[in-house]
């Protein structure tokens, strides 16, 4: 029997994500403010290896031939961040021409080979100016987010059709107020959740001020791992839902309900902020998709002992590269993807990021690294994707993380997700076969998985 022929939508979008801190370098260039990031990878101790992404893939000077690489690829779309730092050299206020000129020939370039731009305004690397005003922990940071948008929308919506306010607001609430292992660097239970707060706050201010200036389209992206309970006690089924509402729904449910999970008391207790209406008035501002970031999944077990969640996650059998051993589990995805479609009215979706970090093959030279690992992992995904439209998941659009080999933040260069093998001494780029893979899936539309 014939494998029945996989088609997505019409015009769906085939896209490779990145981010500015992670691709970039010549983080000062050009006026540019150091970012939260520049400061925090120039603090011995806090990125292995000591690697900052002061060069990185070097992309602020190489971004015309990246472009074209995109192009020999197929890609319809490329996501990327603009780097706060770069316009607002302290955040707010003065304009930095260069900066901003340096993302209207990048998005020109795209456009002028048929590649969409898909732009987030903030990908975790906050101008350091400021942090040193408070930072996430101001709430005057929703005015300042919002001034910064402003100047971004008025250069870029005329040719940008997508936008995204902010990239996992999880990842830098839990990582840099909670856990203090990204910048800023805080371990703080009374942080975190205010931290949270006023992220989602300018999230809401500048799709307010979007809807004044703005014509086209504008979301929030979201890393969702889908939790399951590592067994049917009581005990790791409340510890599932506490780690489900801490990860996945306490971003997604401000801004698509207006509310957060009651399960937060349970994780942060006393430390548990109360907020105004009015806050989740301003948070509940209406968008026009979700973007959901998906890796892997979590198996949850109960542990009085584990701060804050009360809670750990069970290493599972096949798992990638990163050191917490990602699961390999596609069915993660179609459950993600489903649970959105039920709980909160069927959005728009687009899967903003998907990939994994593998053990790459010793580095050979020659034309083509071969990294059969990450061709399944696409190949299992991008066919769950498919699985949930044919639910009634109202999918347009996958980009696949990352577009090359990069920074990763604590990680420093010891995890390569990338498609596009990267040299960080000659800064080659070679293709993967994942790359050559992924080319056939967008030029069958889904056909060639
Ligand atoms: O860990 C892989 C990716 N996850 N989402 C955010 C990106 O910046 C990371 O590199
Ligand atoms: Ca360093």
């Amino acid at each position: 029997m014939t494998k029945p022929s996989i088609h997505f939508p019409k015009d769906f979008l085939w896209g490779c994500a990145t981010s500015a801190y992670q691709i970039e370098g010549s983080p000062l260039a050009d006026g540019a403010g150091p970012s939260v990031w520049h400061r925090f990878s120039h603090t011995p101790g806090r990125v292995q290896d000591g690697d900052t992404g002061d060069v990185t893939c070097d992309h602020y000077r190489r971004w015309e031939s990246d472009v074209d690489l995109m192009q020999s690829l197929g890609l319809n779309s490329y996501r990327f961040s603009i780097a706060w730092g770069r316009v607002l050299p302290e955040g707010t206020g003065r304009v930095n021409a260069a900066g901003l000129d340096f993302y209207e020939r990048l998005v020109d370039r795209l456009l002028s080979r048929g590649i969409q731009p898909m732009v987030t305004l903030f990908h975790w690397d906050l101008p350091a100016a400021l942090d040193d005003r408070g930072g996430w922990l101001n709430r005057d940071i929703a005015h300042w987010f919002a001034e910064y948008a402003n100047v971004v929308f008025r250069r870029l919506d005329d040719r940008v059709k997508y936008w995204t306010t902010l990239n996992e607001p999880w990842v830098v609430a839990d990582g840099g107020y909670m856990h203090g292992v990204l910048a800023p660097g805080h371990r703080n239970i009374f942080e975190a959740p205010r931290a949270a707060h006023h992220l989602m706050m300018a999230h809401g201010a500048a799709v307010q001020a979007y809807r004044a200036v703005g014509r086209n389209q504008i979301g929030l992206v979201v890393n969702i791992e889908p939790k399951y309970p590592a067994s049917q006690s009581d005990a790791d089924l409340a510890a599932t839902r506490r780690a489900e509402a801490y990860m996945n729904r306490q971003y997604l449910e401000p801004a698509l309900l207006g509310s957060y999970p009651e399960e937060l008391h349970e994780v942060f207790g006393d430390a548990c902020p109360k907020w105004p209406e009015a806050d989740l008035k301003l948070i509940k501002q209406p968008i026009d998709y979700v973007g959901v970031n998906y890796y892997t999944r979590a198996v949850v077990r109960s542990d009085p002992t584990a701060w804050p969640l009360k809670s750990t996650t069970v290493k599972q059998k096949q798992h990638t590269h990163m050191e917490t051993g990602w699961e390999v589990f596609p069915q993660g995805l179609v459950d993600t993807l489903l649970w959105i479609r039920d709980k909160y009215g069927n959005p728009p979706v687009y899967i903003t990021e998907n990939g994994a970090c593998f053990f790459d093959p010793p580095q050979v030279e020659g034309p083509v690294l071969e990294d059969p690992l990450r061709v399944d992992y696409l190949r299992k995904h991008i066919t769950a994707v498919h699985t949930a439209i044919q639910r009634g998941a109202d999918i347009r659009g996958y980009f696949a993380w990352s577009l090359f080999d990069n920074f990763e933040w604590a990680f420093g260069f010891s995890k390569r997700f990338g498609l596009v093998h990267m040299n960080y001494e000659t800064l080659k780029r070679t293709l993967k076969t994942s790359a050559h893979f992924y080319s056939k899936v967008i030029a069958t539309n889904g056909a060639a998985l």
